[in-house]
């Protein structure tokens, strides 16, 4: 069944276009970043915990922020009763979260960790819709080959890795660089499509 239409609480042009490729009308919500730390992870966190809970607090600050501009003299045509979904990526190694890198020397250092192994990248979506909070997570193994130096350097010079966890993009020029993926092709990319159809799915079946 086609879903209803929703927001999608992303920055992230990759997510617009998986929902474009599953036929999803949606319109994208410009909700204000919040001050400080870029999605700080708590002690002792678990990836899979520390992913769902980043893509809930998505999902409730775009919520609020809908609600808000529903306040007398907001000029919006925004419907605050829309279903709202928001997604976050992150790549595991060894432990470690790999964000976005800040800059070009930190794509290179993370980079330089992946090569020649496997990592995990773990993607939670949510969707708010009816004061409830749906959301589901897709994990993901990748191998990349050894890279040479050579190969990051050149990698980092077209700029892709910036804006992307663990700083590649399997969509573009770093798929050269992928051996073997068991999971979720879309879920790396940003969005997985099965997990987000389905909690889309679910959604609907409890209007
Ligand atoms: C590993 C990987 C990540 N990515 C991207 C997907 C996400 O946009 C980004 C991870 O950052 P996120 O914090 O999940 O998302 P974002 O900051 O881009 O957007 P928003 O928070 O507004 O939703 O990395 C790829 O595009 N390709 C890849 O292969």
């Amino acid at each position: 069944m086609k879903p209803a239409p929703i927001y999608l609480a992303s920055a992230s042009p990759r997510r617009h276009e998986i929902l474009l490729q599953m036929g999803v009308e949606h319109e994208v919500l410009n909700v204000p970043a919040p001050e400080g730390e870029d999605e700080p992870r708590l002690a002792n966190e678990a990836p899979e915990a520390y992913v769902l809970r980043t893509a809930r607090e998505k999902a409730i600050r775009a919520r609020q922020w809908l609600a808000r501009q529903r306040a007398p003299g907001a000029a919006a045509a925004l419907d605050a009763a829309r279903p709202v979904l928001s997604a976050d990526t992150t790549v595991i190694l060894d432990g470690d979260i790999l964000g976005k890198p800040a800059g070009l020397d930190e794509a290179r250092r993370m980079l330089a960790r992946l090569s020649g192994g496997t990592h995990v990248v773990h993607t939670a979506v949510v969707l708010a819709r009816d004061g409830q909070l749906l959301q589901d997570v897709s994990i993901t193994q990748v191998r990349f080959k050894p890279l040479s130096e050579a190969e990051i350097d050149a990698y980092c010079a077209t700029g892709e890795p910036m804006g992307k966890a663990g700083a590649y993009g399997i969509q573009g020029r770093a798929a050269v660089f992928i051996e073997y993926i068991a999971g979720s092709y879309t879920g790396v990319m940003g969005l997985p499509v099965f997990e987000t159809w389905r909690l889309l799915q679910s959604g609907q079946a409890q209007s």
